[in-house]
């Protein structure tokens, strides 16, 4: 395992507070490399192969260190050269690994549920630690357990964790999902792959970064299509190789840095970044007075002056503009004239970050109601899931607690919009999903010091 360091190469330990002096645009260019929603993804398909898999344009970020420590648990042989990006995964020696081992890993991220699928064909049966992610809502896994259970698994909780056996094997079925849950999604591609039989998925998420693993799963052998009215089916196969794949770009830390961009009044070029899994954004960029240039390399993000127009937004499942984007767009939004609303249908509880914009002279009020749109699965119920935004409003420096990933980020284009000395603690939780941000924070110049 490969532990989370500084910089490529650099493994002095990092603090956990950045002192960030703000009020200054961000200018410069930086590379976002692979998804961190796909690779992580990637990396459990390997379980699935014969051979050694091999994964390129992989980033440094805290999540590969944990499925890599969660594949080296049950034998798989893990490669990671970070400046290439390159990720060799050998699971020719796969085994079960032992449950406290396991259960050491409990609250790390949400992908060991993936697990299931791949260990029980590989393996008869699973262990699962409680899972960790981003606490911005209540994240159950029923839908995960429901399609398992259909697979034919037995599924049992534990006080910690889950076990699942498959005494009869796996075998196809037809399911639909109530909602078209990403990883709920990928739990089924990563089990019906090499079920006995065909399985039909109505409502199925179909995200970039799911596309990728059908790619993937396709170059291993497996044979699954897609249908444009949300059906995926998946005529499962009884051996799968490993593949070679260069991921897709990191469409979240891409958005992040051109929200960056728009709330300090600057100019980032995002190598990496590419438009068709981005449209929604850039729509939605450009109606609220941001400019954008596309090339062949990524996409340069600009404010280009004057006034930011205030919109409604609704985040949606894709095609549509994705929850993860939302926390960094509203602190542009701050900056925008006029009332903003944004209706999040994703998760229930994704608002809690704008406390901190409060304390920093951001004008932001939370709703339980369906503001700006349709109903949402939350209309009813007591989330406050719909935020308006009143701008633009001069951020003052503070002290803010990092609260989550994009939370995080947003704090800290929070810091840097704001005019004097912030500190922001709790950073590392950034490191999961951002690689060396302080590296390209420092690229941008920007003025800050972390240790
Ligand atoms: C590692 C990863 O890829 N994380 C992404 C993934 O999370 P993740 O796969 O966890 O998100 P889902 O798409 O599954 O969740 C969407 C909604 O479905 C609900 N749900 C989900 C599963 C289930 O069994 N029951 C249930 O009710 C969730 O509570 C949530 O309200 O997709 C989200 C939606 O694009 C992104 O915000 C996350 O960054
Ligand atoms: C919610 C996120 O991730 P996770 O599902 O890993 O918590 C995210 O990347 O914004």
């Amino acid at each position: 395992m490969v532990p989370h360091h500084r910089a490529i190469g650099d493994d002095r330990p990092m603090t956990d507070l950045l002192s960030v002096n703000g009020g200054s645009p961000l200018h410069g260019s930086i590379t976002v490399r692979g998804a961190k929603n796909f690779v992580s993804k990637a990396m459990v398909a390997s379980l699935l192969g014969t051979g050694p898999s091999e994964l390129r344009n992989v980033p440094q970020i805290r999540d590969v260190d944990v499925v890599s420590g969660l594949l080296e648990l049950h034998g798989v042989t893990v490669d990671y050269d970070p400046v290439a990006g390159v990720l060799k995964l050998d699971p020719s020696n796969v085994e079960s690994a032992h449950v406290a081992d396991i259960d050491a890993h409990a609250g790390s991220s949400r992908i060991p549920i993936l697990f299931c699928g791949p260990l029980l064909h590989r393996l008869g049966e699973a262990f699962i630690p409680d899972l960790g992610g981003c606490r911005i809502g209540d994240r159950p896994i029923n839908y995960h357990l429901d399609i398992l259970r259909q697979f034919g698994a037995q599924v049992d909780k534990r006080a910690q964790g889950i076990h699942l056996t498959a005494p009869n094997g796996l075998h196809g079925t037809k399911i639909s999902l109530p909602y078209p849950s990403v990883g709920a999604t990928e739990q089924l591609l990563l089990t019906a792959v090499r079920a006995h039989g065909v399985t039909e998925l109505a409502g199925a998420a179909i995200e970039p970064e799911i596309m990728d693993l059908i790619n993937v799963l396709q170059k291993m052998g497996a044979i699954i299509s897609v249908d444009t009215d949300r059906v995926i089916r998946i005529e499962g196969v009884d051996e799968l190789t490993g593949y070679r794949h260069t991921s897709l770009g990191d469409r979240i830390e891409a958005a992040s840095w051109a929200s960056a961009a728009l709330a300090t009044g600057g100019d980032i070029y995002v190598k990496g970044a590419t438009q068709p899994e981005m449209t929604a954004f850039l729509n939605t960029f450009r109606k609220v007075g941001g400019q954008f240039e596309v090339d062949d390399e990524g996409i340069r993000f600009f404010h280009p002056g004057g006034d930011l127009s205030s919109i409604v937004l609704e985040t949606d499942v894709h095609p549509g503009f994705m929850t993860d984007w939302q926390q960094p767009l509203v602190v542009a939004l701050t900056q925008a004239k006029g009332l903003s609303i944004v209706h999040e249908t994703v998760y229930e509880n994704r608002f809690g970050f704008t406390d901190a914009l409060r304390g920093m002279g951001a004008t932001i009020q939370v709703y339980k109601e369906c503001l700006g749109g349709r109903p949402c699965r939350f209309g009813q119920r007591n989330f406050l899931h719909s935020a308006v935004i009143s701008g633009p409003t001069k951020l003052q420096a503070a002290d803010i607690e990092v609260p989550d990933l994009r939370g995080g980020f947003s704090h800290l284009i929070a810091a840097l919009a704001a005019e004097g000395r912030s500190t922001v603690r709790g950073i590392t939780l950034i490191d999961r999903g951002y690689e060396a941000f302080t590296e390209k924070l420092t690229a941008l110049g920007a003025s800050f010091d972390r240790d």
